[in-house]
């Protein structure tokens, strides 16, 4: 690998039978910056995040991370290596409490890696998982279940379980979906704190968020890669203007 890209596809196409969702896709995601996939409904951004998260495999074309070659890899595997994502629908033990689920996710990812010995106690993971729902402003919520909190708060909870793993990379799909204006202030926030750490890529709907706080742009339509570049360039790329007007989908 270069520095200049943590996570890279090479011409990934992806085929759902004779259909082909994303053809020749190459992009560099470089690290440390917030990268947004956008483009109209049905453009294959789902799908490419699929890929980069290990979910679906590439029909064809390969996936490097940090240098390494990861295409054939199992989606349990793209975590392990560092790869995090967090989904538009909950992933959460709803009666468990937000800490409770924050530590059974480092649970997972100490025992994953050897990592147990006795003075890896439950003590020292809820410290850990408080520190984390610290992060994501959920410090106050600890003790409450996780179906308790409001919508909002459960995707910054999700969040939280997704930094267990300590991941280089974090995947989000749709960070704001169904939120309040209150809520998607308060989540943009939190995402430009993520981002301080780690490389963040998110999948977003919304154009105004988007281009207020992502540093690139990834535009796909009809499966192909039409545009890449800052949020100036992409507003001033003029098949992306004829493709969202096209679409009526700003
Ligand atoms: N499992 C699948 N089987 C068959 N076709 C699929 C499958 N998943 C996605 N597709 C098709 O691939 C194309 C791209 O879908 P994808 O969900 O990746 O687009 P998207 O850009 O995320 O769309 P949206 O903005 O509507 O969520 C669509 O035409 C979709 O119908």
């Amino acid at each position: 690998m270069n520095a200049e890209s943590i996570i890279e596809t090479r011409s990934v196409c992806k085929n759902f039978g004779g259909f082909k969702a994303l053809t020749d896709v190459s992009v560099k995601i470089r690290p440390g910056v917030l990268t947004s996939i956008i483009g109209p409904n049905g453009a294959g951004k789902s799908t490419y995040f699929n890929l980069l998260s290990g979910a679906f495999s590439p029909s064809s074309g390969q996936i490097f991370f940090m240098g390494r070659d990861i295409t054939a890899l199992k989606p349990h595997e793209f975590a392990r290596v560092g790869i995090a994502k967090s989904f538009q629908i909950t992933n959460l033990f709803p009666h468990f409490t937000a800490l409770e689920n924050v530590r059974i996710a480092l649970q997972a990812h100490v025992s994953r890696y050897g990592l147990w010995r006795p003075r890896c106690d439950l003590e020292g993971l809820s410290e850990r998982a408080l520190d984390l729902l610290g992060v994501v402003g959920l410090r106050d919520r600890a003790a409450r279940p996780a179906r308790e909190l409001a919508h909002g708060q459960q995707r910054a909870l999700e969040i939280a379980v997704a930094l267990a793993a300590d991941p280089k990379i974090l995947l989000m799909d749709e960070p704001t979906a169904g939120m309040s204006p209150e809520e998607t202030k308060v989540m943009m926030d939190l995402i430009r704190k993520l981002v301080e750490q780690r490389t963040v890529v998110l999948v977003e709907h919304k154009m105004k968020m988007v281009m207020g706080i992502s540093e690139r742009l990834i535009v796909l339509h009809h499966g192909e890669l039409i545009a890449e570049g800052t949020p100036d360039d992409i507003r001033a790329n003029d098949l992306v203007k004829r493709v969202y007007l096209g679409h009526g989908n700003h």
